[in-house]
């Protein structure tokens, strides 16, 4: 297979990142989740995200960030609350109550990526990337790798805007993990998401990965697309991050600019008791 090595520019990316406006590409209002043996975990929790927006989710472990970011994808359903999107021709709707192709449209636009990348190890990274169209191809076609000549330069291009190209015709499964998120993040932006939510994308990466890996998230927000990533360390949100949503008790007490996070704020979030 021919993969042309020419470089793709910013403009490029912008026409392959949609870009929206710069409001509210959501809203939840008071979203509740709960577990059989948490019943409070989520309580009435209520933000806005923004378009072109970097933010950061923060709070101890088991507070419930990997949890909100299910809810706002989908792939949890929720105990109360609604999350609000212009979804049909613009039109403010609840996602919680989408269903079959609808509900697997919405999650191809709110795209999420893992710490544990989630790649198919024995496929190549090029088939990794345009998995990410999967939900709009036909599973006859994808079965037999069947993708549009347009999957498959949209694949190359993104590849190549993350420093991967090279390594697009190698099995996944021989990258370093810096590597597999960043094929992880082009397999997500294969979606065209207007929002992507990254739980904790970094936590198994050394200093010089999560800088890559956070730097290109940044670029990704730079663009228009909404994007909210779960963190395990307030330095990193307040590194990268334009807004700090801290998560404490099954609330949100701070919302606001990393600027705000004080010695208070964190011990609230990090000392609360169970
Ligand atoms: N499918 C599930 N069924 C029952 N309980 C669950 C489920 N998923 C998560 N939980 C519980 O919800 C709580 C919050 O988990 P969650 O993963 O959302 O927290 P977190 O803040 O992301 O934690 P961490 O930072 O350690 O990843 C945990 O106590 C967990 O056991």
């Amino acid at each position: 297979m021919n993969i042309a090595l020419t470089k793709v520019s910013e403009n490029e990316i912008k026409s392959l990142i949609s870009a929206s406006s710069r409001g509210p590409v959501l809203r939840a209002r008071n979203l509740s989740k709960a577990w059989p043996r948490q019943p409070y975990l989520l309580k009435n929790i209520n933000f806005d995200l923004y378009a072109g927006e970097m933010a950061g989710v923060i709070g101890k472990s088991g507070s419930g960030k990997s949890t909100l970011l299910q809810l706002l994808n989908g792939m949890q359903s929720i105990s109360g609350g609604e999350i609000l999107s212009h979804y049909d021709a613009g039109k403010l709707i609840d996602i919680t109550k989408l269903k079959r192709r609808a509900l697997t449209s919405w999650r191809s636009r709110c795209s999420m990526i893992f710490q544990d990348y989630c790649l198919v190890p024995r496929l190549d990274v090029l088939t990794n990337v345009m998995l990410g169209r999967l939900h709009h191809t036909s599973t006859l076609k994808s079965l037999f790798n069947l993708f549009s000549e347009a999957d498959r330069s949209r694949a190359i291009s993104l590849l190549e805007w993350m420093n991967m190209l090279p390594y697009a015709l190698q099995r996944a499964e021989y990258l370093s993990g810096g590597q597999m998120q960043r094929v992880a993040i082009c397999r997500a932006l294969m979606q065209n998401p207007n929002i992507l939510l990254a739980d904790e994308p970094v936590a198994a990466l050394d200093p010089a990965n999560t800088h890559l890996i956070m730097s290109a998230l940044c670029k990704i927000a730079g663009q228009g697309v909404a994007v909210m990533v779960n963190l395990h360390s307030p330095e990193l949100v307040k590194k990268y991050c334009s807004r700090v949503i801290g998560i404490a008790g099954g609330q949100i007490i701070f919302d606001g600019p990393p600027s705000g996070l004080n010695a208070k704020i964190l011990h609230q979030l990090y000392n609360e008791k169970d």
